[in-house]
C-alpha cells in the first residue's frame, strides 16, 4: 500500500510539478529553499490546494486528479504545521479527541484513543492543561497528538520543528523520530533543517522553483550532491566540471582549473566534491604532496566552538568555497575578509562522480 502523486499546481509565473511516491511506514522528507514550492505540494496532497494537474492516489484510490477532487476531511490525512493552532479553551486530551471525534467516533473511544497518543508521545501527563500552560515542545506534542490520532494513512508534516528553540528541538525531534518508527502509514515531511531530513526520513525529495533538482536515501545524496543548494545543505563544495572522457586523464576541469581527484577524470561532464574540512589554508604557496592548489581571499570567518568556518573566493574567477579549520588557524593566519592566502585539497579528499 502507498501514496503514488504528481502534484502539478500553478503559483503564478511558477508551476509547481512534483512526483512524490512513499510507502507504509516510509518517511520522505521535502527540503528546498523558500518559496519553493514545499507547502504548496503538501497542502495539495491534503486537498487544501487544488491540482492543476497530476494525481494523487492512496491505496490504489484516487484522492485527487482525474476528474476528483476529494475534500481534506474525506481524505485519511493528519497535517501537523509548524504553528501548532490548538484550540485555547480545550485541555490536552480534549484537543487531540476532537479529531476522532469529529470522525463520528463515540466520546469513550475518543478519549481512549487520544490518551494512547499522549502516552506513545510522553506527553499523557499533561493531559488536563491548555495549551497556554504548555512549552512550545509540549504543545508540539500534543499536536502531532492530535494528527495522528484519527490513524490517518498519510501523515503531512510542515515544518514540525522550526518554530521550536534550539534547546527544545532536540528533544521533540528525537520523540518524533521514535514515533514515526513505529507509526504504519506514510509520512510526508516538509523541512528547511537537514538534521531534521536526515534524522527522521528515509528519502529526500529537494525541491527547487517548483521542481526535483535531486532525490534519493540520506547517505546518496550526503555523498554525491548532485545541485549547488543540495551541496550547502548537505556542507560540501561542489563543483561541476568536464573530464578527459577517455578515462586516461586524472583531473576535472572546473572554474578552478583542473582539479585531481580521487576517482580519476573519467567522466565527461563530472561533478566533484569535497568536505570543508579537507580544505587546508596556508599563508605561502605549499610544496609537497597537495596536488590541488589555489590563491585564495577570505570572504568571511565563523568562528563555531573550537573550529572555525572560512568563505573563500578562490582562483581568477572568484570562486566560492568554504574552508573548516581550527580555531588555532584563524588566530596563527590572522584569518580576516580579505586576507589573501593559499587554499589546498589533498587529490585523496576529493571525489568526482558523473553529471
Ligand atoms: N495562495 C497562493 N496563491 C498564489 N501563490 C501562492 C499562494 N501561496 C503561495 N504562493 C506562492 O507559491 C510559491 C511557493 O510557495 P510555498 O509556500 O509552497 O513555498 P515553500 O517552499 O513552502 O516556501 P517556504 O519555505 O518559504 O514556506 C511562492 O512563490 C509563493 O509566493
Amino acid at each position: 500500500m502507498s501514496l503514488d502523486a504528481l502534484v502539478r499546481v500553478r503559483r503564478g509565473v511558477m508551476t509547481v510539478e512534483v512526483p512524490l511516491a512513499v510507502d507504509d511506514g516510509r518517511v520522505v522528507a521535502v527540503l528546498g529553499p523558500n518559496g519553493a514550492g514545499k507547502t504548496t505540494a503538501l497542502h495539495a496532497l491534503a486537498g487544501l490546494v487544488p491540482l492543476d494537474g497530476g494525481h494523487v492516489r492512496v491505496d490504489g484510490a484516487t484522492w485527487a486528479g482525474d476528474g476528483v477532487h476529494r475534500a481534506p476531511e474525506d481524505r485519511a490525512v493528519g497535517l501537523l504545521a509548524a504553528d501548532h493552532l490548538l484550540f485555547p479553551h480545550l485541555g490536552a486530551l480534549a484537543n487531540v479527541a476532537f479529531g476522532p471525534r469529529s470522525r463520528g467516533v463515540d466520546r469513550r473511544s475518543a478519549e481512549r484513543r487520544a490518551r494512547e497518543e499522549l502516552d506513545a508521545l510522553g506527553v499523557g501527563d499533561l493531559a488536563g492543561r491548555r495549551p497556554s500552560a504548555l512549552s512550545h515542545g509540549q504543545a508540539q506534542r500534543v499536536a502531532l497528538a492530535r494528527a495522528l490520532a484519527t490513524d490517518p494513512r498519510l501523515l503531512l508534516l510542515d515544518e514540525p520543528l522550526s518554530a521550536l528553540d534550539p534547546a527544545t528541538r532536540p528533544h521533540v525531534r528525537a520523540g518524533l523520530a521514535a514515533r514515526l518508527r513505529a507509526y504504519a502509514g506514510m509520512t510526508v515531511v516538509v523541512t528547511h533543517d537537514p538534521l531534521d531530513a536526515l534524522t527522521l526520513a528515509d528519502h529526500l525529495v529537494f525541491v527547487e522553483d517548483g521542481r526535483v533538482v535531486q532525490e534519493g536515501s540520506p547517505a546518496e545524496v550526503v555523498q554525491r550532491p548532485r545541485d549547488p543548494y543540495v551541496a550547502q545543505v548537505v556542507g560540501l563544495n561542489l563543483l561541476a566540471g568536464v573530464g578527459s572522457g577517455t578515462g586516461a586523464g586524472d583531473a576535472v576541469t572546473t572554474a578552478l582549473g583542473p582539479v585531481v581527484t580521487r576517482d580519476g577524470g573519467a567522466d565527461r561532464d563530472a561533478w566533484v566534491a569535497f568536505a570543508p574540512s579537507a580544505v587546508a589554508l596556508y599563508d605561502e604557496r605549499p610544496h609537497g604532496s597537495t596536488r590541488n592548489v589555489w590563491s585564495a581571499t577570505v570572504g568571511s570567518v565563523e568562528l563555531v566552538g573550537q573550529s572555525a568556518r572560512v568563505r573563500l573566493l578562490v582562483g581568477a574567477a572568484q570562486t566560492p568555497l568554504v574552508a573548516e579549520v581550527t580555531a588555532g588557524s584563524v588566530a596563527g593566519l590572522r584569518l580576516q575578509a580579505g586576507t589573501r592566502l593559499w587554499a589546498g585539497v589533498k587529490a585523496s579528499e576529493v571525489t568526482s562522480y558523473p553529471r
